[in-house]
């Protein structure tokens, strides 16, 4: 069997405090394979951020990682010196942020900030670093890309700039793009001819794709398997489509009644009310517990493990952290029988 392109293993990223520490992520595994998409999903603080920038040594100071493992093509990286763990992690992948002006260079030529790796990094020659980007900008849906090469990124509307993060993202030839919420910042239309895009590339290219998102459309839009987090750790992954029809954690379940559905098919939204726990403080009992709506006595004793739940032989595996996940196929019935009881 072939390793996975990424791999986290068990990975704790603290934040040191005057008092203590904030634990924000808290054994979180994970794994993407050649030329899939996969989606991060979760809560705003939830600590798929620190994840993803944990992986790729960018952690805002004062977080750190405590402990944890991260490979690439099954090989350990997690030790080595920075420079070479900045080249292998930057042969094999790129990175779209949320705010394209903030990654752009603002007094650099967007064309030429696309040049740039294919120059320096691929040893092309001038002309042909400028044609590689403009091919990429082709390929990335930039319309007339010879006259927008010489544009300045405040030229650009925000969808545009987006694009040219992603076509920089592209210019090393990465076989897997990480990306951290690249839509929220666009208007809605925007957003779907971005998605589109980082789609495309999976179809056509072949390039993986690791999206973090708190927004479950922005996700399902574009990935097949999904991991759910919540305050600091997986409660629940599996593909879009299992975790979809038949969400096998109360926050996955909470999550998905929560969006509107287009088609009215989900009589009553779910509000998920009050807040995750303080991470700053030890949680006892499963981290959702205050806030789930099937939650019994035990769950606020005893932490829930991450387990494998009913995958079908040879089928993705499908995992959940959760005490009552034997009580899953009654969900909605059980919601609505206490929203009625509540009448
Ligand atoms: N530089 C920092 N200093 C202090 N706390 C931080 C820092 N960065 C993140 N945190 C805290 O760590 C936790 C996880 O943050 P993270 O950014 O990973 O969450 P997230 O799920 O990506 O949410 P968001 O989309 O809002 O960024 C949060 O409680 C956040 O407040």
């Amino acid at each position: 069997m072939t390793a996975p392109l990424l791999e986290v293993r068990d990975l704790h990223v603290d934040i040191p405090m005057s008092h203590g520490r904030l634990h924000a992520v808290r054994g979180v595994s994970l794994s993407v394979g050649v030329a899939e998409s996969v989606g991060l999903v979760g809560e705003s603080g939830s600590g798929k951020s620190l994840t993803l920038r944990a992986l790729l040594g960018l952690l805002p100071r004062p977080a750190r990682i405590a402990s944890g493992t991260v490979l690439i093509d099954g090989e350990d990286v997690t030790g080595l010196p920075a420079k070479q763990l900045h080249r292998r992690l930057t042969d094999t992948m790129g990175m779209v942020f949320q705010d394209a002006l903030t990654a752009l260079n603002p007094v650099m030529r967007v064309g030429d900030q696309i040049a740039e790796a294919p120059l320096r990094k691929l040893g092309k020659s001038r002309s042909e670093a400028k044609a590689i980007a403009i091919d990429l900008m082709t390929e990335v849906g930039i319309p007339d890309p010879e006259r927008r090469y010489r544009l300045y990124p405040h030229e650009l509307s925000g969808g545009m700039r987006q694009r040219i993060c992603i076509a920089i993202a592209l210019s090393t030839k990465p076989r897997l793009i990480l990306a951290d919420e690249p839509t929220t910042a666009l208007d809605v239309t925007i957003q779907a001819q971005v998605l589109g895009v980082l789609r495309r590339l999976k179809q056509e290219e072949n390039v993986g794709l690791l999206l973090v998102s708190h927004d479950l459309a922005v996700v399902s839009q574009t990935c097949s398997r999904l991991y759910v987090m919540y305050a600091g750790k997986v409660v629940e992954s599996g593909t879009l489509l299992d975790l979809v029809t038949a969400p096998k954690h109360p926050y996955t379940f909470s999550l998905l009644r929560s969006v509107p559905d287009p088609d009215h098919r989900v009589a009553r939204l779910l509000t998920i009310h009050g807040q995750p726990p303080d991470l700053s403080e030890a949680i006892s009992g499963c981290s959702f517990a205050a806030r789930c709506p099937f939650a019994e006595e035990a769950c606020h004793q005893r932490e829930p493990v991450l387990a494998p739940v009913g995958s079908a032989p040879g089928a993705v595996i499908r995992e959940s952290a959760c005490l009552r996940v034997g009580t899953a196929e009654r969900w909605t019935e059980m919601v609505s029988e206490e929203t009625v009881s509540q009448q």
